[in-house]
């Protein structure tokens, strides 16, 4: 019976919407771009991606063109397949196309609404947005970095040539170790489990899940969200509740850490540590309770997306570049003739030191390896979905305010009229006279949305990229049953940061001089910090 009141309360509630939104919606006399017909009140709910869905829409480009849309229930999604018609709507009419769309389940119900992906625009978007941006917004302000990001690199390296097995693992280690230093002062434990990266993992895990886009019925009835947790097909909201306790955990802990130390006066100097200064001197001078609580917010939601922005996504590239240089082998004998040209390479068995970013302008050959990574397999391949604010026209079309409007990253990646031979992977497509566009142009997002961790994930990936090169060889692994090298399976997970299913291949160091230089990783840096790992876990 209870499941019967549920089926009648959502069709009721659907045909409300649909309702509302075929005749109180603004209109146009102008067509919506083209797409598939929509059927009545579902529109075109049943294609919807079931898997990778970059794939997906990629077909709908040469069906309807390089800007198209479809309808679910009444929304409208527009999809754009083209970076000239990106640039035209999101950088060009920036002021109303960049807010976001309301998840009700992973904003509301699962508590992500504080982090920046989900923030619409407005006052709270700006204030996060301006203080990344001095952090970390150009490239003199990302260089007050290298020494740390030379530093970790280094260890990363170490790790990999000790348990070349656990190279995912490491690759995390270093994308955490990184950005929780930078965002929280946190020193990570640099040889075991760190509670602070597990948390990420899992934390991150279900944030992927909970902002899937039409995933979850709630999203698009925003009405379910009231049904009581009890009732059969209210499963959603015992899922949310439990995940938001993992949301909560994840922006309170290492804020609470921050505030421990700063107590202590022990604070490694970080992002959060100089905006909680910033607040205690506007507290000495008189704000009001509610700014103080506002304030005390944006710093921990900030930060906490920082962290979570910055220990993805770089992992994801750096673990296709590793496969890449298994399966094109090409590739890296030249890129690491390039590295012993520049660096030196005194008896022929690899350069006489580790490069580094000072020789980023000569080696231009590893510097298209980095691009081409990135064009590759864009590592968030829909992009991140705007909204526009307003209603507006564009070549003709209708797009009704209150759209989704979602760029298809990875088509603009693999479009040959732009990129010859489009999934081959060919670094220099960017050398020469005429070089193919550089996709850090578009491959980070657009206008005042765009990936605010730009700079800092370029220069991590190339001291990643040029390192590994300089030291090691990466081949294919060996079949244990045939004893013979085979060719790992390049599988993509579908999700909104894409990642490689896990992979083998065999990393050694070129050398055994380059051996003992990856060795010495504490002669140039200093023994390890110690980690804060136990005082998080004190915190619990
Ligand atoms: C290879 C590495 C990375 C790539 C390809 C990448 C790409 C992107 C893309 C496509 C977006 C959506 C932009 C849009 O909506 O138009 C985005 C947003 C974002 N990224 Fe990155 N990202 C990377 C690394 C990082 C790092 C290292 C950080 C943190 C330090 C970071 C933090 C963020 C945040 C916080 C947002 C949300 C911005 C907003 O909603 O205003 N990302 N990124």
């Amino acid at each position: 019976m209870a499941s019967l009141v549920i089926i009648l309360v959502i069709i009721l509630a659907i045909l409300a919407l649909y309702l509302y939104k075929l005749y109180l919606l603004p209109k146009s006399h102008l067509p919506l771009p083209p797409g598939p017909k929509p059927l009545p009140l579902i529109g075109n709910l049943l294609g919807l991606p079931k898997e990778q869905d970059w794939l997906h829409w990629a077909k709908h480009k040469p069906l309807y063109g390089p800007i198209s849309s479809i309808s679910v229930f009444g929304n409208t999604m527009i999809l754009i397949q083209s970076p000239t018609i990106a640039f035209d709507l999101f950088e060009k009419k920036s002021t109303i196309y960049s807010s976001r769309p309301t998840l009700v389940f992973g904003g509301q119900l699962c508590g992500w609404d504080g982090a920046l992906p989900l923030l619409p625009y407005g006052s709270r978007f700006r204030a996060y947005r301006k203080n990344m941006s001095q952090l970390i917004g150009t490239k003199s302000a990302v260089s007050q970095f290298a020494r740390l990001e030379a530093e970790e690199t280094r260890r990363f390296l170490r790790r990999v040539m000790d348990n070349p097995d656990g190279l995912l693992w490491h690759i995390k280690k270093l994308a955490g170790a990184i950005i929780l230093k930078i965002s929280h002062g946190y020193t990570i434990d640099a040889d075991g489990k760190d509670p602070l990266l597990d948390l990420a993992d899992e934390a991150l895990g279900q944030f992927g899940l909970a902002v899937s886009p039409g995933v979850w019925l709630v999203d698009v009835i925003p009405f379910l969200r009231h049904l009581p947790r009890w009732l059969p097909g209210a499963g959603f909201k015992r899922t949310a509740s439990m995940w938001s306790k993992k949301a909560n955990e994840f922006s309170n802990k290492p804020h609470a850490f921050v505030k421990r130390q700063m107590a202590n006066e022990i604070a490694t100097p970080s992002y959060t540590s100089a905006l909680l200064e910033k607040l205690e001197r506007a507290k000495i001078n008189g704000a009001d309770a509610v700014t103080i609580a506002e304030e005390e917010f944006n710093i921990k939601w900030s930060a906490t997306s920082l962290y979570g922005g910055g220990s993805d996504t770089s992992v994801s590239s750096i673990y296709t570049f590793y496969l890449v240089m298994v399966l094109f082998p090409h590739i890296q004998t030249r890129a690491q003739a390039e590295i012993d040209s520049v660096i030196g390479s005194t008896n022929g068995d690899g350069p006489d030191r580790i490069p580094g970013l000072e020789d980023r302008g000569k080696l231009v050959y590893v510097d298209a390896v980095l691009k081409e990574v990135l064009r590759w397999q864009p590592v968030v391949p829909m992009g991140v979905p705007h909204v526009n604010t307003e209603n507006d026209v564009y070549n003709g079309y209708f797009i009704p305010k209150g759209s989704i409007v979602m760029a298809n990253i990875w088509q603009m990646a693999h479009d040959p009229d732009v990129y010859h031979d489009p999934f081959d992977f060919k670094p220099e497509r960017f050398l020469g006279e005429t070089p193919e566009p550089d996709p850090h142009s578009f491959t980070f997002g657009f206008g005042r949305r765009i990936c605010p961790g730009k700079e800092l994930a370029d220069t991590s990936l190339f001291l990643v990229i040029c390192q590994t090169l300089a030291v090691f060889a990466i081949a294919k692994p060996i079949s244990p049953e045939t004893g013979e090298p085979y060719t790992p399976k390049c599988d993509y997970l579908p999700g909104l940061v894409s990642h490689l299913k896990p992979y083998e291949c065999r990393i050694t160091p070129r050398s055994e001089r380059l051996r003992k230089l990856v060795e010495s990783v504490d002669e140039d840096f200093g023994t390890v910090g110690e980690s804060d790992a136990n005082i998080l876990k004190e915190l619990q």
